[in-house]
């Protein structure tokens, strides 16, 4: 079973496949424990092609390979699991579907309530975000870092998005998270590989 804890990169949207494979293989061994194929925007052929192209890569390298919002998706490419918010299927249909070994995240925003049921349902780990004001996804709910406090009690980990950067990622770990979710800090960085091993120092002090 994987080990969800540390840097957990997603992936920016895009139609450009050879770019975004050369975008992830820079990123994945320094420090990426987990990968989200995170795409809104192509066709069901194009993410396919994306998501198995992605499912290999990270498994050849060791990390966790996530699905975001298609449980059909994650199945259809061996993905270790799907990750869900209020938009997307159940947790417990997902659960039924994937299987007892399958990673099942769940976005529950800025509430623990909402946490509590995604874990009764069958949930591996919570999502709580925006922390800080995020640049992909600018209208996202903002949620407070006493949050991870309170997730220490629900007994599985918790994953911290939203505006992630080098410089912010010391507060999110400390107040409790256990991952940290990264999508502009990480792929729109100058250096991304030498961003990935910052933000992977942060987490290991
Ligand atoms: C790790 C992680 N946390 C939260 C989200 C957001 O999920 P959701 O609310 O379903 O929004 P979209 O990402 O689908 O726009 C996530 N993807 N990953
Ligand atoms: C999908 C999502 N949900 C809340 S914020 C966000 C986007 C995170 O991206 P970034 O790390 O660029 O702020
Ligand atoms: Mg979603």
């Amino acid at each position: 079973m994987a080990t969800l804890e540390g840097l957990y990169a997603i992936t920016p949207d895009t139609d450009d496949s050879e770019r975004l494979i050369e975008r992830v293989s820079d990123v994945l061994p320094h420090g990426v424990r987990l990968l989200q194929y995170r795409n809104k925007s192509q066709d069901p052929v194009r993410r396919l092609w994306q998501a198995n192209l992605l499912a290999s890569l990270c498994h050849s390298h060791g990390v966790t390979f996530i699905v975001n919002d298609d449980v059909e998706l994650a199945l259809a490419v061996g993905a270790d699991g799907v990750h869900l918010g209020r938009d997307d299927a159940a947790i417990a249909a997902a659960r039924a579907r994937l299987g007892a070994d399958a990673i099942i995240g769940a976005s529950c925003y800025d509430d623990i309530k909402l946490a509590e049921a995604a874990v009764a349902a069958g949930a591996s780990y919570v999502a709580f975000g925006a922390v800080f004001p995020s640049g992909t996804k600018p209208h996202a709910v903002r949620a407070p870092l006493e949050l991870f406090a309170q997730a220490k009690r629900l007994g599985v980990p918790s994953a911290a998005i939203g505006g992630i950067t080098a410089d912010n990622a010391g507060e999110v770990i400390s107040a409790g998270a256990d991952m940290l979710a990264v999508i502009g800090a990480l792929f729109d960085a100058a250096d991304p590989a030498q961003t990935a091993e910052q933000l992977a120092a942060a987490l290991r002090r």
